[in-house]
């Protein structure tokens, strides 16, 4: 049986593309967008013919013909809270994730992208772990306006890969304990996982929680009203301000961490007076997750891209190692969650879920 699959992962700053053959991994390459690349685009799904564009050169220069998969998978897209598995892409998904009432992510573009390929050469598309939870506590959806409910879009991909990671080399069972998670890319995401289960993370879309590389997280809400009423701005503006445009990006100017460690060893002391408030806002989302575990934390898992720079690490350890024992999984490992969870519901130990919004 053919079991060869495109993977597709579109993050804020890259899109990564990656090949497996069932469980064994055949290729894995990352195409970092330039700033100048992706800031004309107002709205996320504009970028669709670009990302399409690399995706069918890369495919092409490896090698490899888009007739030759079986599936094509995507991470993504942000859809109606649901629990956490392996769903075929269909209509609906599209459909809830590509108007952004649930978050505006690159990775919509993605799953669109797997769904229109699996379409033109008659397979199927798949998504694992969408980045929408419903495992919410109840007193996490409270907002504080009975017109507004808390829900939550994150890199639940990620979440849940490096979390099980973590406890597979410390010898324990994911569902025996508390974990706080801290995905650290394009958006930041601080999440309470309670024995298995995610029970409070920020909205990393929604500007809650802290500020990241690219989004402007939680503001001073009167301020922000005056502002969406200024007249200078349009609803898409704002929304793009808060989410894209926001965060270290509208202090420096850039998203590339290896960037501005270089200006901080010149001597830019603007660019890390703004990395240590972002260190400042992360720590204190932890301080304050922990909260939701009663302060019973066996370990604090940071991974994502930024989980690489020894310098943001340090600073932060600095700050919330009272808290647990940190646990540093820089990266990610989703194409191979992408990769995995197709493979173990093909081969029927875990059953596909269908997505009805
Ligand atoms: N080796 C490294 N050292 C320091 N920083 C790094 C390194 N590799 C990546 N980063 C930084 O990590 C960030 C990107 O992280 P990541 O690739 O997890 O995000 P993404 O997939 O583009 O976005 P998203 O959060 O939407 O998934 C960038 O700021 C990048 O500069
Ligand atoms: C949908 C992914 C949200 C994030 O960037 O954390």
């Amino acid at each position: 049986m053919n079991k060869r699959m495109l993977i597709l992962n579109m993050g804020s700053t890259s899109t990564k593309i990656s090949v497996y053959d069932g469980y064994e991994k055949i290729w894995v390459e990352s195409i970092v967008h330039p700033r100048s690349d992706i800031e004309k685009y107002l709205k996320y799904q504009d970028q669709y013919e670009y990302r399409k564009e690399k995706v069918i050169k890369k495919v092409a220069q490896k090698g490899e013909k888009l007739e030759d998969f079986f599936a094509f998978v995507s991470r993504g897209g942000t859809i109606k809270p649901v629990s956490g598995g392996t769903y075929e892409i269909n209509q609906k998904m599209i459909d809830d994730s590509w108007c952004g009432l649930y978050g505006e992510h690159p990775c919509n573009i993605g799953a669109e992208i797997a769904y229109d390929l699996a379409k033109e050469y008659n397979v199927k598309a798949y998504t694992v772990d969408p980045p929408a939870c419903s495992e919410i506590c109840d007193e996490a959806k409270i907002s504080g306006l009975p017109e507004i409910e808390r829900y939550e879009s994150f890199q639940m991909l990620n979440h849940r890969a490096m979390a099980r990671k973590a406890c597979k080399d410390k010898n324990v069972n994911y569902e025996d304990v508390n974990l706080i998670v801290v995905h650290m890319g394009g958006g930041i995401s601080v999440a309470a996982h309670r024995k298995g289960k995610i029970i409070d993370v920020n909205n990393a879309l929604a500007g809650d929680g802290p500020m990241a590389m690219e989004r402007s997280g939680q503001l001073p809400t009167g301020d922000l009203i005056r502002l969406c009423y200024s007249g200078k701005y349009t609803e898409k503006e704002m929304i793009r301000k808060v989410n894209g445009r926001g965060g270290v990006v509208a202090y420096l100017n850039t998203t590339n961490a290896l960037e501005i460690e270089e200006r901080i060893k010149k001597g830019d002391e603007y660019a890390l007076k703004i990395i240590k408030a972002l260190v400042y806002q992360v720590s204190k989302e932890i301080g304050g997750i922990s909260t939701v575990l009663y302060g019973k934390v066996d370990g604090i898992v940071l991974t994502g891209g930024l989980a690489n720079w020894s310098r943001f690490v340090k600073m932060l350890k600095e700050r919330v190692s009272h808290l647990g024992e940190i646990l540093l999984y820089p990266g990610e490992n989703e194409m191979e969650s992408l990769a995995f969870g197709v493979m173990r519901c093909i081969e029927g130990s875990e059953k596909m879920k269908i997505y009805g919004g």
